[in-house]
Order: structure tokens, then sequence, then C-alpha cells
């Protein structure tokens, strides 16, 4: 099963910590030993010897390192992932102002410098470009988490907390099979490329950001960034659905370093808060995938060096963790509850979905803690294995409709069958299983027949004239009905009872009809050799619009031969005279 994906990107800065090196893959790092770099990076206790970290990643981004070259190596293949089916995400993780927002969103300052989340929409769409004669639909939703509550940022209003106009706050609740549902959060169509991009701008801008002594725009939330894809193939019931997250999560701060008061305190709070609550989900996870809770896992402090190892980091030491319970072992229960964030990401982290993250370091020595802490954070989401499946769906309305579709098709051919079967029987075996029709059986032909010459029902045999009995109770229900219309009744206006005169004509005497005008040329199943010209004749009495002895006697003559020519005539035949 594959693992989340890991990157560094190593931020540029001028006074670099000079003991550090990295390689493709590699951080490593030389602290001294015992010194507190998390609360005051220049103080050192009895400095006892160095310690060497060695971090392993996917690849590490040195500082020269481009956006193009971030966004080829560490998000193309999750995004081609996401055109085909899969769920993916890509976050960054890091101490404030070292660089997520950069990786993420861009700078506006050069075009080059735009960021994976601008960068992943050209490709998307670009994409789609060749997929023309697909169904295919692109959502985007963009959400803040601003201490601890979710926010629309497509739908800025909804941070006023006006009695006016209360927008209800984004929620995010457990779905079935670990997903995630998000409520109250708008999606909005986006038709082009240029829409998607206009969505994300806007959603950039109502962001909340702020000053910081870290960073001049610090983001002071947690942003989620999400496209979502849905496509089908023509003739296919499978709709494939697949979303992508971008998530730039607030950076981390020492606020006892950084001393900061007032907002921007209880801002870091929440944030080191939910980024807390994230760390635990993923030492649940580790931990899970190392196998579950078999007794207590090796933990060995944030710089002490075991006695055999040169070099320290989950490559080497495995699993850095804290013990969650009294007895020293690990629960296999993973908090997502516990925040906004992690329920978001539930299933981003350890589910149905294909993730990377990048990890932003400052090289600067002031932020040495920070750095390794966040290469630790790394190690361990390195751990996690996803679960990705490709996400296809059957679309029952496009599935309904083409069985139906086929069930007529086959309807129609029974009905054809056994026409011809019941055209070899005599006329006493017809008129014994004419009598199987039930009343009922002859309501629904009446009120099919009322519907169809009115134009309600298009066609008699996909509404349920399948059967060659019901079939023929309807030619007769048409023919009382063109005899009711043409002759006022049971007579034809010259006290001769139209039955009586038309069983007394000859067939032969409706001669003199055009064929070639008569567009129902066409052989019947059956009737090839038997009536040809019945067809083409009653096809021609309804275009020449002759008597009604004349009609009366053809439909007569066609109650015992069924046909569907003979169904498709009554009706214009009736709506011209
Ligand atoms: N790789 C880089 N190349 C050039 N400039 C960078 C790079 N990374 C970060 N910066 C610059 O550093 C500053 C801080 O970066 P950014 O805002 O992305 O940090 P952040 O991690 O998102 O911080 P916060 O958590 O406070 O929001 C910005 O001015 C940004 O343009």
């Amino acid at each position: 099963m594959p693992t989340i994906k890991t990157f560094a990107r190593i931020k540029p800065c001028k006074n670099a910590y000079d003991d550090f090196d990295v390689t493709k893959d590699r951080v490593y790092l030389r602290t001294a030993q015992n010194r507190d770099y998390n609360t005051s990076p220049t103080k050192t206790r009895a400095n006892t010897g160095t310690v060497n970290h060695e971090f392993k990643f996917d690849t590490v981004f040195s500082s020269s390192t481009v956006q193009e070259e971030v966004f080829e190596t560490a998000a193309k293949d999750i995004v081609d992932h996401f055109l085909t089916g899969y769920n993916a995400t890509i976050f960054a993780y890091g101490q404030t102002g070292s660089g997520k927002t950069f990786t993420v969103e861009g700078s506006a300052r050069r075009y080059e410098d735009r960021g994976l989340a601008p960068r992943a929409l050209s490709m998307i769409y670009k994409a789609l470009e060749s997929r023309q004669d697909e169904d295919i639909s692109v959502h985007i939703s963009y959400m803040e988490i601003y201490q601890e509550v979710g926010y629309d940022l497509l739908n800025p209003g909804a941070r006023t907390n006006s009695l006016v106009t209360p927008f209800p706050k984004v929620v995010v609740v457990e779905g079935p099979k670990g997903s995630c549902i998000v409520r109250n959060l708008s999606s909005h169509m986006a038709a082009n490329e240029e829409v998607a991009q206009n969505l994300l701008l806007q959603g950039q801008a109502n962001r909340k950001v702020g000053e910081t002594p870290m960073n001049q725009r610090s983001s002071r939330s947690h942003a989620v960034f999400t496209v979502t894809l849905s496509t089908k193939k023509p003739d296919s019931d499978i709709v494939v659905k697949s979303k992508l997250h971008l998530v730039d999560l607030a950076g981390s701060e020492r606020v006892a370093k950084t001393g900061v008061s007032g907002l921007q305190l209880t801002e870091a709070k929440y944030i080191n808060l939910s980024l807390h609550y994230l760390e635990g989900v993923i030492i649940a996870l580790q931990k899970e995938a190392q196998g579950g809770s078999q007794g207590p896992m090796r933990s060995h402090s944030s710089y002490g060096t075991p006695a055999n190892r040169n070099w320290v980091g989950s490559i080497y030491s495995g699993y850095g963790g804290r013990p969650s319970t009294s007895d020293g072992r690990y629960s296999t229960h993973v908090p997502y509850r516990n925040s906004l964030l992690t329920m978001m990401l539930r299933d981003s982290l350890g589910g149905n979905c294909l993730t990377v993250m990048i990890a932003t370091l400052s090289m600067e020595e002031e932020n040495l803690g920070e750095t390794i802490s966040t290469c630790r954070f790394a190690q361990r989401v390195a751990c996690i294995a996803n679960n990705a499946k490709k996400n296809e769906e059957i679309d029952d309305k496009s599935m309904i409709q083409r069985l139906r579709k086929r069930i007529a098709e086959l309807e129609a051919e029974v009905a054809n069958l056994k026409a011809l079967q019941y055209q070899s029987m005599d006329g006493e075996t017809l008129a014994a299983m004419m009598e199987k029709l039930t009343d009922e059986d002859k309501i629904t032909c009446s009120r099919l027949m009322q519907q169809y010459i009115v134009g309600k029902v298009k066609d008699p045999v996909t509404a349920g004239v399948t059967d060659p009995f019901k079939f023929r109770e309807c030619l007769r229900i048409l023919k009382e009905m063109i005899m009711k219309k043409y002759a006022g009744g049971q007579n034809n206006g010259t006290g001769v009872s139209l039955s009586e005169e038309v069983k007394s004509r000859p067939i032969s005497n409706t001669s003199g009809i055009s064929t070639a005008t008569s567009g129902f040329d066409e052989t019947m199943p059956g009737q090839a050799e038997k009536e040809p010209s019945n067809k083409i004749r009653f096809a021609g009495l309804v275009q020449s619009g002759e008597g009604s002895s004349q009609i009366a006697y053809l439909l007569f003559y066609c109650f015992t031969c069924t046909s569907e020519v003979i169904l498709e005539c009554i009706p214009k035949y009736l709506s011209k005279s």
C-alpha cells in the first residue's frame, strides 16, 4: 500500500545555520546536545557534544528550487491520479514564515512564482480539453478554519456576525466509511480555467492574514482549497468522481519566543492546538501502520542520541512519539474528532486518498527547534499508508434510462414474434384467446388509445401494448373512435351500418392509390407475401382522406392483422379529418 509522500523545501535565507547539509532526499543537521532550541536557541545548557540528525524525504528541494520544479516533482503525479478518479491531497506544513503559502498559493509578484494550486488548475483544465466527448463537471470550494470555526472563503459574508444575514458556519461531520461530509460550504461550478483561477484568487483575498513578528503576511488560518471532478464516458453508466485538496496550514509559532500578545496570541494558541491535534492523529496512524498496539514503542527524547547510533531521525529510530496511556501502550483510536482540521483531513490521512506532504523548513539558527520538529513530524507522516481507490459510482439515472429503452426494444421484439405465431392460428383459437383479456386490460387499452390519439402517449408498444391481444383490442378501440367521429356513431349516414358495408366490400375496391407518396411501403415482418398492398393502401387512404367507409373497411380488415404501421397511420388520419 502506498504511504504518504513527503517532500522538504528549504526557504532561502540570508543567515543560514552553517551546520546542515542536504542531498537529493536527506536533510542532515548537527546540533549541540542539550541545547534548548525550542525556547531560546542562543542559550546553551552544558554543551556536552553534538547530535547528528538525519531526516529522509522523497525529495528535498533546496532553497534555489523554483516553483515549477516543486510542482513537477511533488504535485504532477498526484494531479494525474486525481484526473483518473483518485482522491488526492497536498498539504504544506511548517513553522510560521517558512514558505507554506508561497508553496501552495505562490506569490503574485512574478508569474513563474505561482504556486501549486494555480498550476494544478492549469494542468487539470489542459488535460480535460482532450476529453471533450465525456460528460465532465468541475466544482470548486474553498474553506478556512480560523480559531476552530469553519468559514466559506467563497462566501465572504459568512464571517460577518450580522444578524440580518446570519450565514451558517461550515460544519464537518463524519460520513460513511471514514469519509467526511462538509455542510454549508458553497461549491462553485467552474466550466473553464479562468473561472477556477478567479475563484482561487477570490478565496485567497478573503483569507485571514495578519502581520506577526515572524511573517509580514502570516496566514492566521488553515485553508483547504478543493477541486471536485466528476466524469462520465459516453454510453457508460459509470460516473468517476474525485476530489483534490490543496491545504495551506497555518504555521506553528513558539509564543514564548516571539512574545506575541492579544489577538495574535489567541490566534497562535488556536493554531498550535489544532496542529497538536493533527500530530495526535498522525501519531495514532503511524502506530496503526506499524502494527497496532502491541506494546510500548521506543521513545527517545527529541535531541537524545541512542548510544548505538550516530544519527537520529525516524529512518533509524522508527518512532519518536508519546505514549498515550499510563502503561505506555498506544491507543488504536485515531482522534480525528478533536478538531475541525483533523475532521476535514480525515479521509486524506490514512483514508481513501493519495497524499503528499511538503515540509517547509527555515534554516536560520533561531528556527532550528521548529525545523527539527517539522522534519520529525514529516518522518511520522511518511509511515502512514493510504488506501486510495478509484471512485467509481453507478449513475442510476442513466442506467434506468438505458434499461428502459432496452426493455421496450425486447418487448416489441417479443410482441412481433407472438404476432407471427398468432397469425398462423385459426379464427376460433384467436377468439378464445381474445377472451383472456381482462376488464382491467381493456380499460388500460382504452385509456392508452385516448392518450395516443391526443399525443400524450407516443408509442403504444413502449407504453405496454406488447401483447398481440391487447394490440388487437387497441385497433378495435381505434376503429370505434373513427367510426364515431366519421359516421356519427354506428351509421355512415346512408342508413347502412358501416360495419355491414365494409364487410361486404371486396378489398380490391380500394385500388388506385399512389404508393409513391405513401412513405409506408416498407415490408412488415410476417406479412411480406400476404398483405403488403393493404399497408400501402391504408397509408394512401390516410393521405388522400378518402371516405369513411373505405377507412372503416381497412380498419376492419386490419383488425385481423397486427401492424405497427396501422397504429402509426390512424392518429395522422384523425388529425387530418
Ligand atoms: N521558496 C521561497 N522562495 C522565495 N520566497 C519565499 C520562499 N518561501 C517563502 N518565501 C517568502 O517568505 C515569506 C513568508 O512565506 P509564507 O507567507 O509563504 O510563509 P508561511 O509558512 O505561509 O507563513 P504563515 O504560516 O505565517 O502563513 C513570503 O514573503 C514569501 O514570499
